[in-house]
Parts: C-alpha cells; sequence; structure tokens
C-alpha cells in the first residue's frame, strides 16, 4: 500500500464543526475531487467523514478522531475508544498525537493497541525531533510533522510556513517513512519537502478550505 504514497500527495479532507463545509457529505466529495486530481491518499477526521469517504473511493485513508478530553492536551486521536472509531468507519492509517502533550492512556499502550488489536498501521503526528525518535522506538510505522506549532513546546516557533527544519531533522534521525505535513501551500513547498527527503505530502488547507484559500489570496493582494 505504502509504495504507491512514494513521493505522492495525500489530500487532508477536514471541516470541523464551525467551518461551513462541515458533514461527510462535502468530505466525501473533496476527497472525489482529490482522487479524479490524482491524489494518491486521504486523510480524514471523525467515524462519519471517514465512513462516506471509504464508502465512494479506494483510496488509502489516514483516519484520525480529534476530540478535546477535559485536562488534557492532546487531541488527535487521543485514546484508544478513538482508535477504534476510526478502524470501524475503515481507515487503513490511524494517525494519532504523538507528542508529550498530556494525554488520557499512555502512548504505548495506544500503539500497542492499534497495531495489535486492530491491525492498524500508526502514523504519529509529532512536533519535535525526540518526539519522532521515541514514536520509533515505541513501534510506529510512520512519522508526520502535522503537530509543529501546535503544542505548547513549539507554539513560539510557528510560522506560517511548513516547519522544514523538523522535516530535516526527522529524515536525518529516523530510518521509518516521514510524511511532512502541516502549513504547505504551495507545489513548490511541496516539491520542498519531497528533496528534503520527505516520503509524501499532507495537504489540507491548500486544498480543501476555501475559506483559508480566500483569506490567503487577500493578504497576497495587500502586498
Ligand atoms: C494541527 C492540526 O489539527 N492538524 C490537523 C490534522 O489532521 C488538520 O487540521 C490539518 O488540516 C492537517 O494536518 C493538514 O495541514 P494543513 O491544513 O496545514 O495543510
Amino acid at each position: 500500500m505504502l509504495e504507491k504514497w512514494k513521493a505522492g500527495l495525500v489530500v487532508s479532507c477536514q471541516a470541523l464543526e464551525d467551518e461551513p463545509l462541515h458533514g461527510p457529505h462535502f468530505m466525501e466529495r473533496m476527497a472525489r475531487a482529490a482522487q479524479e486530481g490524482g491524489a494518491v491518499g486521504i486523510r480524514a477526521n471523525g467515524f462519519h467523514d471517514i465512513q462516506a469517504i471509504r464508502a465512494s473511493i479506494d483510496l488509502p485513508i489516514i483516519g484520525i478522531n480529534k476530540r478535546k478530553i477535559t485536562g488534557f492536551d492532546a487531541f488527535i486521536t487521543p485514546a484508544k475508544e478513538d482508535a477504534r472509531l476510526v478502524q470501524e468507519a475503515g481507515a487503513d492509517i490511524i494517525a494519532i498525537d504523538a507528542t508529550t502533550q498530556s494525554r488520557p492512556e499512555s502512548l504505548e499502550e495506544l500503539i500497542h493497541y492499534i497495531k495489535g488489536e486492530l491491525g492498524k498501521v500508526v502514523m504519529a503526528d509529532v512536533s519535535t525531533v525526540a518526539d519522532g525518535i521515541r514514536a520509533q522506538q515505541l513501534g510506529c510505522d510512520l512519522v508526520g510533522t502535522t503537530l509543529a506549532g501546535y503544542t505548547q513546546a513549539t507554539m513560539q516557533k510557528k510560522s506560517k510556513d511548513p516547519d522544514f527544519d523538523l522535516l530535516r531533522g526527522l529524515v536525518d534521525q529516523l530510518h521509518i517513512p516521514v510524511i511532512a505535513e502541516g502549513r504547505i501551500h504551495t507545489p513548490e513547498q511541496a516539491r520542498k519537502a519531497l528533496q528534503l527527503g520527505a516520503f509524501c505530502v499532507v495537504v489540507g488547507g491548500a486544498i480543501t478550505r476555501p475559506q483559508e484559500i480566500t483569506r490567503r489570496f487577500l493578504e497576497g493582494m495587500k502586498e
């Protein structure tokens, strides 16, 4: 499955409850459009979106379940019950928060459950090279730069661009595939990520969040 992802584009089709395109119908259409355009895979959030996309297209899906649990910071597939929902909806790969943010269950336990009980591939969403090293040691199959700039520890470093330094560091230190994800807004940035050694690229907002694209146009028109 992953061979086909080499140097490919995975399109993240996500719209949370407060976004205009929220709902499985819209996300299924986005995924169909991405498939038509040549995407090798889809990343999607939540049982209903994943289920609708699974029923409609046959590309591999990275599934997540975003859930804010009071008292904890990890929100991307934070617990075993989230992973089970993602698997039941039909995802092929389950992505999880693999940072050091506070979480309801240990990372070891969650990874063990996904690989052992659910029999799925685990993608570790990380924010630092140290997170990536730990994720690899714990048996994750893939690592993504997804959470760079989105944790307390990395927030100050966040820019409007992708974190290419983190990508370089992970590629240098790990032997599992590294996926470039987060704030990739142009084909040039996606190409640069591949040149730096990314296994493949995940793009979300720049393709599937029209409100973001509109804002970026307006910003660009001011300069
Ligand atoms: C931090 C977080 O919650 N990231 C989420 C992870 O699934 C999504 O909201 C992003 O859209 C996705 O990572 C793709 O990134 P971008 O939309 O920047 O291309």
